[in-house]
């Protein structure tokens, strides 16, 4: 073995050594040539004089490789192919490369095989281009174009050059129109791909900061229990021991009781009682006073209680015949019959006989609903108008590109829509519907319009859609909508005119059903006019008496045309001095005072035995509900808040809490929520307010995300504003085109209802003392009003510490009596506030109330 090992190895190393040989000739050779052929372009032209007197020792040659090089360069450069002539020193790189390595990567002869087709056609090429540049071009490329261009023209040298390429290229690289086609739909869905994984990524990452922002809040929430739990079982503790001195207390009065009985029991045995007679020794007996025991009567009480030792004596049915009115004295015993007890239903049904139903219009009776020629008639908006030419058009745009991406299509109708137009197709068997998502670019460039959104497939209707936009998209006006039969005939709580379906049918939609409605799109894209459209609907259709909005404008501009209607339409709190709330920090005293409202409108029902508003109103107008208990009649309340983003950045926690509250809770009571924002994002359309909004409108967004954050689905970003929107209540997304309703309009609206006669002021919500306010400290008793000692009477004598009983009893107005009941809080004579429940009244008779009083003075 050894032996033939030694005889290999010097075999190896000699082949090893002749390619290291061959290698270094042949990269070498490539080096002298790159060299030199660059050297010539710099040089050549001076060495071309010389190379016909190369022997002369004399003569020096410029290229860097002296005359070699410049005998190089005129043989291949001048002589030959021109600049194609670099081609050769990059094959015998590869080529030493292969000598050198082995590998396979490097090929020089397939690159050879690659690069023949060029070394002959790029010389052409060039001396077709420059015709006087023979040193680009090469004598060869000269002389073929001078031959060529006698032979066939200049126009078809161009011609035979082109041809020659695509030739070239088809045969070499397969190069066809579908493969460039599909190379571009590759090129497509990879781009699509890129943007979808960015979008996910960043949709990732959101997800990430929310979750870890609903972390923080949860520790936050646990922390602040256990702060809670803490100082509840300090305070039971302190309860405890307290309660332990007093029974130790309570033991020692009871020992000492003991034995001052003792001691009578004594003293009366001490007296000797003298007896007078013998017998009477006998007789005598004193008679020990029966000794109660108290714990021992407790015990006997609790017992009867555990075995409901009650006996209830009811008189049985013989006994209470009536008893004849026998007279002996001829006096008449006259039995005066108490008439039965009226039932709750009687009451009413003899409420109604007499008075008949409540009619809560009867408020304002001379109320009347603004009518329809205060709008604005668009002429355009009558009917939708697209001409056939343009139909036409694009559908047949539509049939070619799919045409050219081989998708058949068996039928296409059309349906014009105000803005847009539905193309729906019914592909031939077999065609993917994802084949003709994809292509929604495509066909918004063939048709070159915006807007284009593809429904593939539409749901329930087993044909794909393609919404075109109109090149001349007509006005859906207010007018229009609100004058439909659709509109004027809703059976509904409180129904919105949206605009027109693609269809150009009304669209009308519950906001009681919804029951809370997030709207979103970019500016200007026609949320306040969509705003203006639900109001005025829901106006057109309400009496003053059956609902009150509450505004939130931080914008101020965009609502405070509503204001003229204040004493009809609006509610706000108590101390407010505008209806239309801009102040952010007055916001959050708006919302939490709706809380309270909804929290009593809450204790309303439970007491009526309803579970809506629609049950509690229908019981109270017939009249089975009574007024003095507080019952009322209650109408629909409609919180609008416009740039709700604003809002939350501004006041954060403190509006997302109450308004996430209103969200879960208030639909039963009639309390309904509009939230317009133009910045769509997470943080501030968080995760607890979308749950509870289910429905949605969307105008036109700048980005898919903001389209998903909204609608749950991408699509907002694909519409053409203007009040072009999508509309779902979490099935369904319905492209509509918005009513437009303008300022003037609304002007004009609110002016006529404004001019009538309302009611003395806006509805009032309950008051809502925030936190730091409420501090009784803050509250000087020694200037108490002329009223306090009145107040605290009546407080002390009802037990029941509200102030609509001052104001009741008092006849005082609602300002007056609350700050009467924040001194008696001060005083110490009612607790502290407890939102819906009335404070409770700590003093409970009316002799501590003086000797407080008193004291105070
Ligand atoms: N439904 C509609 N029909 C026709 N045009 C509309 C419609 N809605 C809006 N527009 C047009 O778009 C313009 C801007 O609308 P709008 O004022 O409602 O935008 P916006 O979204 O409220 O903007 P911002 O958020 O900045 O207030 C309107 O002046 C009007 O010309």
């Amino acid at each position: 073995m050894a032996i033939k090992n030694t005889q290999v190895e010097p075999k190896k190393n000699k082949s090893k050594q002749y390619i290291n040989a061959i290698f270094a000739v042949v990269a070498f050779l490539g080096l002298i040539l790159l060299l030199s052929f660059g050297s010539f372009y710099f040089n050549g032209f001076e060495d071309q004089s010389q190379i016909s007197n190369m022997a002369d020792r004399d003569v020096v040659a410029q290229n860097i490789f002296g005359k070699f090089g410049a005998l190089l360069g005129e043989i291949f450069i001048h002589y030959g192919i021109g600049i194609a002539a670099f081609f050769l020193p990059f094959f015998l790189f590869i080529l030493s490369a292969k000598i050198i390595t082995g590998k396979k990567i490097f090929k020089p002869f397939s690159f050879l095989s690659k690069i023949i087709f060029f070394l002959i056609w790029i010389p052409i090429f060039v001396g077709f281009i420059y015709p006087d540049h023979p040193q680009f071009s090469g004598v060869m490329g000269f002389e073929v174009n001078d031959f060529l261009n006698s032979f066939i023209g200049k126009i078809g040298v161009g011609v035979l050059l082109l041809v020659s390429l695509i030739i070239y290229l088809t045969f070499r690289y397969n190069l066809t129109y579908e493969t460039f086609l599909e190379w571009k739909e590759k090129r497509a869905e990879k781009i699509r791909l890129e943007l979808e994984a960015e979008e996910q990524k960043r949709i990732d990452e959101e997800k990430i900061l929310l979750e870890q922002r609903k972390k923080e809040e949860a520790e936050e929430a646990e922390r602040k229990r256990l702060e809670d739990l803490e100082k509840r079982t300090k305070k039971e503790e302190d309860l405890i021991n307290q309660f332990n001195i007093e029974a130790e207390q309570q033991q020692q009065i009871k020992e000492l009781e003991e034995i001052a009985l003792k001691e009578a029991e004594l003293e009366a045995a001490a007296q000797v009682i003298e007896p007078q007679s013998p017998e009477d020794a006998f007789v005598l007996d004193i008679e020990e006073p029966e000794i109660v025991n108290i714990t021992d009567a407790v015990e006997e009480e609790i017992e009867s209680i555990e075995n409901n030792d009650f006996t209830f004596e009811i008189p049985k049915e013989e006994e209470m015949v009536e008893i004849e009115p026998i007279s002996t004295d001829g006096l008449e015993l006259k039995i005066e019959r108490i008439p039965e007890e009226e039932t709750v239903e009687e009451t009413a049904a003899r409420l109604v006989a007499k008075q008949g139903k409540y009619d809560q219009r009867q408020e304002l009776p001379n109320y009347q609903f603004p009518h329809l020629n205060l709008l604005k008639k668009y002429e355009s908006g009558a009917n939708a108008t697209i001409d056939q030419k343009e139909l036409e058009q694009n559908k047949n745009r539509i049939l070619e590109t799919l045409r050219n991406y081989g998708i058949e299509i068996q039928s296409i109708t059309a349906t014009i829509g105000p803005t847009v137009t539905l193309y729906e197709i019914v592909p031939k068997a077999g065609v993917r519907i994802s084949k003709i998502k994809n292509l929604e670019d495509d066909i918004a460039l063939s048709l070159a319009a915006l807007g284009i959104r593809i429904i593939a497939p539409i749901p329930g209707k087993g044909t794909i859609g393609i919404e075109v936009p109109n090149s001349n998209p007509s006005m859906v006006s207010m007018q229009s909508v609100l004058a439909s039969a659709k509109f004027q005939n809703a059976d509904m709580e409180l129904p919105i005119a949206f605009g027109k379906t693609i269809t150009n049918e009304t669209f009308v939609a519950d906001l009681a059903k919804m029951p809370h409605l997030l709207m979103a799109g970019a500016t200007g894209q026609g949320k306040s006019v969509g705003l203006n459209a639900i109001i005025t609907s829901l106006i057109y259709k309400k009496h003053p008496s059956e609902l009150k909005f509450v505004m939130v404008d931080p914008k101020k501009v965009e609502l405070t045309l509503y204001s003229k209607i204040e004493r009809h339409f609006l509610a706000k709190l108590p101390d407010a001095e505008e209806a239309i709330i801009t102040d952010n920090a007055k916001v959050i005293n708006t919302l939490n005072s709706l809380c309270i409202e909804m929290d009593e409108r809450y204790e309303l029902l439970k007491n009526a035995y309803v579970r809506n508003i629609k049950e509690y109103n229908v019981k109270f107008k017939e009249r089975k509900l009574n007024p003095e208990n507080g019952h009322k009649f209650l109408p629909y309340i409609v919180l609008i808040v416009d740039e709700f983003a604003d809002l939350i950045m501004t006041a954060g926690k403190e509006v997302e809490l109450p308004i996430a509250r209103l969200a879960q809770l208030a639909r039963a009571v009639g309390i309904h929520l509009i939230i317009a924002t133009q910045r769509p994002s997470v943080n501030v359309i968080t995760g607890t307010i979308k749950a509870n909004f289910p429905g949605r409108v969307a105008f036109r967004v700048t980005s898919k995300i903001d389209s998903r954050t909204i609608l749950d689905s991408p699509g907002a970003d694909q519409l053409i504003g203007k009040g072009d929107m999508l509309f779902t209540t979490g099935n369904e997304l319905v492209r509509l085109q918005c009513a437009f309703v303008d300022t003037p309009e609304v002007d004009d609206i609110t002016e006529f209802i404004g001019e009538q006669r309302g009611y003395p002021d806006a509805m009032h919500l309950p008051e809502y003392v925030g936190e730091n306010e409420s501090s009784p400290l803050s509250i000087d008793l020694s200037d108490r009003d002329v009223l306090f000692n009145d107040a605290a009477r009546l407080i002390v004598i009802a037990q029941q510490g509200s102030a609509s009983l001052l104001q009741r009893k008092l006849k005082l107005g609602y300002n007056r009596a609350g700050r009467l009941i924040d001194q008696l809080e001060a005083a110490g004579i009612v607790g502290p506030f407890e939102g819906s429940k009335a404070r409770q009244v700590l003093v409970t008779d009316e002799v501590s109330l003086e000797q407080l009083l008193n004291n105070l003075n």
